[in-house]
């Protein structure tokens, strides 16, 4: 790490008790017991350096504030008199399975004056990150997961974001697609530097669609035409996880805690996402983040929606059902192949923070020539680099992202990026029970799930699926489409693909039912971003919490004690 930068700040101060070094650049503040206090405490000291140093970075300093007496209170008053001024910083510290706490640590001073020249170097510190937002647009679905999410808003999210400093206007929905269309039409989103929900996938989809639909009717962007290049987000989206499915909050931050999303929003993280956006001819569909599954999944949603009052135990009754009746499905799959990425589907290349697949993605030139190369594709026809594969599935799905769960840690497609612009699509073809349940199995460990003669994965910028049949579909099954009611789809050609009798089956769009078979699929490379870093190697969040030796290891530092330094840039 930046070695060479400078101090901003250096006293002697007390912490708990003892004296300890307290140092400030404009990365790091770190801390560290006194070679005096350690010597008297302990007679001699044995443990290295670090382990009496700490260390918080500076952009996960949630905020710096006069401590209040309840910090202070159970000190000792020989202490207390001689530094009778303390300052406390809260900021973020990692614990197990990648979630974060706030933290607090107060440090006590002799003067005034350098407690509050503390709080203010800090603050300044904190002012130059201009990534934070201040203020902020949340919707709660009230009935989300177990009915909790107002409760986990007030209570373990709010509080924070007063720590901040962060405004928030707050919306509790009072009904389906509340704030989908709050953000379409009415929503003022100059006021705000992000959008928060609280609730489950379905209310994040709802905002993404808000937010989206807005952005291209705001730019004058068709969204209904399947060739658009659709305009990305401003603002960045947090989820609050309150639902009984949060995919997404999992492969973004790697857990689902409310209180470290609302800390990833804090700190102002910033993960950029592709969305695929679905349409059916000229008629927009859908957007899909994380999973569009025709055949099993797609039959084991529509099951699932009848059974809803039976809560989560349905998707366990539905996939044994659907899984024993085995249906396949009969069609056209086209698509194409994303050249010049540097992953592939089977390469075991996480999707990480900082992921570097992303990142070359994201390179202006590996952009520039994707989209020309798509563009000069697309003039081609059908035939300029599609590939079409002509076959029986059981199942045809799209991952975005790795599709990981607490249930399937690796997920869908393990090495799926969440921005390279691309999608992973798994075409498993007809096979027997036996084999289709060996292919299932390694979603929850870790063999490699596409390792069968009959299932093959391709990652694509866009793809297109046609039925063998034309399908119709009724007008009362198109309006109950945004209700997520049963669905009965009309067949004009019946064949006997499916044990029930049906040619079709509907495609799952992360959780909501399309009623349509034939659709095509864009992948629109970095349209959102979200307040979330992607998930961190355990190294990753190892570094982040000790890097104490940069800011004590400036040879020009002072060492006097109670001395100052206040370095100018
Ligand atoms: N006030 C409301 N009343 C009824 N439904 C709502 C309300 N607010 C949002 N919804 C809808 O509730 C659905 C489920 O919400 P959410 O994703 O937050 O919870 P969930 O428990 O994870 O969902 P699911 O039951 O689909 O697993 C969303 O599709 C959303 O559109």
């Amino acid at each position: 790490m930046e070695k060479e930068q400078p101090r901003l700040l250096c006293s002697r101060l007390f912490l708990k008790n003892r004296l300890v070094e307290v140092a400030l650049n404009r990365s790091v503040l770190a801390w560290k017991e006194t070679e005096k206090s350690r010597r008297r405490r302990s007679g001699f000291s044995s443990l290295s350096d670090t382990a009496h140093s700490q260390a918080a970075q500076v952009y996960e300093i949630v905020a710096v504030h006069e401590a209040e007496d309840n910090d202070t209170k159970r000190k000792d008053k020989r202490v207390t008199g001689l530094y009778p001024h303390a300052f406390t910083v809260a900021y973020v510290k990692r614990t197990a399975q990648h979630q974060w706490r706030c933290s607090d640590v107060t440090f006590r001073c002799a003067s005034q004056t350098l407690c509050e020249q503390w709080i203010q170097v800090i603050n300044e510190q904190l002012s130059l990150l201009t990534n934070r937002p201040k203020s902020l647009l949340v919707y709660i679905n009230p009935y989300g997961g177990k009915r909790r999410g107002k409760h986990i808003y007030e209570q373990k999210v709010a509080p924070l974001f007063r720590r901040a400093c962060i405004s928030a206007d707050v919306i509790v929905t009072e009904r389906a697609n509340h704030a989908r269309d709050h953000l379409k039409t009415e929503a003022n989103l100059d006021k705000y530097d992000g959008v928060v929900c609280v609730g489950g996938d379905g209310m994040f989809s709802e905002v993404l669609h808000g937010l989206v639909t807005r952005t291209q009717a705001d730019r004058g962007v068709d969204q209904s035409d399947p060739d658009a290049e659709l305009v990305p987000c401003d603002l960045r989206i947090g989820i609050i996880p309150a639902g009984s499915t949060d995919c997404i909050c999992f492969a973004t931050v790697g857990t689902i805690d409310p209180v470290t999303s609302a800390l990833h929003v804090i700190v102002g993280d910033s993960q950029p996402m592709d969305v695929c956006s679905a349409h059916h001819n000229d008629t927009f569909l859908k957007y899909s983040v994380s999973l569009l599954g025709y055949g099993f999944y797609g039959d084991v949603l529509t099951d699932s929606e009848r059974k809803r009052w039976l809560g989560p135990a349905r998707y366990d009754l539905s996939g044994a059902k659907i899984f024993l009746n085995h249906n396949h499905y009969e069609g056209t799959v086209s698509f194409l192949p994303a050249e010049h990425n540097i992953g592939n589907p089977r390469d075991k290349l996480l999707c990480r923070s900082g992921c570097h697949v992303c990142l070359h993605k994201h390179s202006s030139k590996e952009k520039q020539r994707g989209m020309l190369e798509e563009k000069e594709a697309s003039d081609k026809g059908d035939s300029g680099g599609w590939s079409v594969i002509h076959g029986k599935f059981v199942a045809i799905n799209a991952a975005s992202m790795s599709c990981a769960c607490p249930r399937s840690p690796q997920g869908l497609s393990p090495s799926a990026h969440l921005a390279d612009g691309t999608t992973d699509l798994i075409l498993v073809r007809e096979c027997s029970r036996l084999d289709f349940f060996k292919h299932l199995l390694r979603h929850t460990n870790k063999d490699d799930q596409f390792d069968h003669p009959f299932v093959e994965v391709h990652r694509v910028t866009k793809f297109r699926f046609q039925p063998r049949h034309q399908q119709l579909v009724s007008l009362e099954d198109l309006s109950e489409t945004q209700k997520k009611a049963d669905f009965s789809p009309v067949c004009s050609c019946q064949t006997t693909c499916s044990s029930d009798g049906r040619a079709h089956s509907s495609w799952s769009c992360d959780g909501e039912i399309l009623h349509h078979a034939a659709i095509q699929v864009s992948v629109q490379c970095r349209l959102i971003r979200l307040f979330a870093r992607g998930i961190e190697e355990q190294q990753q969040q190892q570094q982040q919490q000790q890097q104490p030796s940069c800011v004590f290891e400036d040879p020009c530092a002072p060492r006097a004690p109670q001395s100052i330094t206040h370095c100018a840039d």
